[in-house]
């Protein structure tokens, strides 16, 4: 079964259409890109699949569960524990180490486990730096803090808002080659949402917003 699918998804700001028809479905441990214009609402979606945003129409299913259906907490509760999320800003908190940065969904779903933070610090390749705090980190390193805490908790799917935005290209390269590992060792399905057809190439497919909804996009792979 699907890990994610959206029927006729719909999104309009008052009487102005962000987007409409949006057909969506990601299996388990696939990365898929989202490419699309600036403005053409790929943020807002992903804001919806994260029931952090609610459609005007359509119709989500994430991890067995209607999200369209659910109330906000019910939905808060399923973001808790079913989704990942990795930002071009970090978002990494600056008050707590590296290893309880990646420990923190664990925390909050009460199933604490430094065995499992360890190892996700040791498969992002940052295994000695546990102790360290965000600011003795480089800007790739933390972009791999937030893959760790992405998917310690065993999502079912990873939302990554442009993740290597404010990355070179060379730590651009390997974050995502991390991600990309990572996601397919942990079997979470993965939304990359991208303004780089590089960083799209990487993906195992990549789809395209467009006015008349998502299609299949082929991408030139680079190096
Ligand atoms: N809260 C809001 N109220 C009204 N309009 C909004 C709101 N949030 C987003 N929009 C509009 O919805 C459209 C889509 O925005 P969104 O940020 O989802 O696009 P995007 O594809 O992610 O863009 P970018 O690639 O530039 O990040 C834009 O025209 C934006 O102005």
């Amino acid at each position: 079964m699907p890990v994610l699918e959206a029927f006729g998804l719909a999104k309009s700001y008052g009487a102005t259409p962000v987007f409409a028809s949006i057909d969506l479905c990601l299996q388990a441990g696939e990365m898929v890109a989202l490419l699309g214009e600036s403005g053409s609402g790929k943020s807002t979606l992903l804001n919806c699949l994260a029931g952090l945003d609610e459609p005007s129409a359509g119709r989500i299913r994430l991890a067995s569960a209607v999200l369209t259906d659910l109330n906000e907490s019910e939905r808060a509760l399923l973001r808790r524990q079913h989704l990942g999320f990795v930002f071009q800003a970090f978002h990494v908190l600056p008050h707590l180490s590296v290893a309880a940065n990646v420990g923190l969904p664990l925390l909050l779903l009460k199933r604490q486990n430094p065995r499992r933070v360890q190892a996700m610090l040791d498969a992002v390749g940052l295994g000695d730096l546990g102790a360290r705090m965000p600011r003795q980190l480089s800007g790739g390193q933390l972009q791999r803090v937030a893959i760790a805490r992405a998917l310690v908790h065993r999502p079912a799917l990873v939302l990554a808002d442009e993740p290597t935005g404010n990355l070179d290209a060379r730590n651009a390269a390997t974050v995502l080659d991390l991600l990309l590992e990572q996601v397919h060792a942990e079997g979470s399905a993965c939304l990359l949402v991208t303004h780089s057809e590089r960083a799209a190439a990487r993906a195992d497919r990549c789809l395209l917003m467009t006015e008349q909804g998502i299609v299949e996009h082929n991408v030139q792979a680079h190096t």
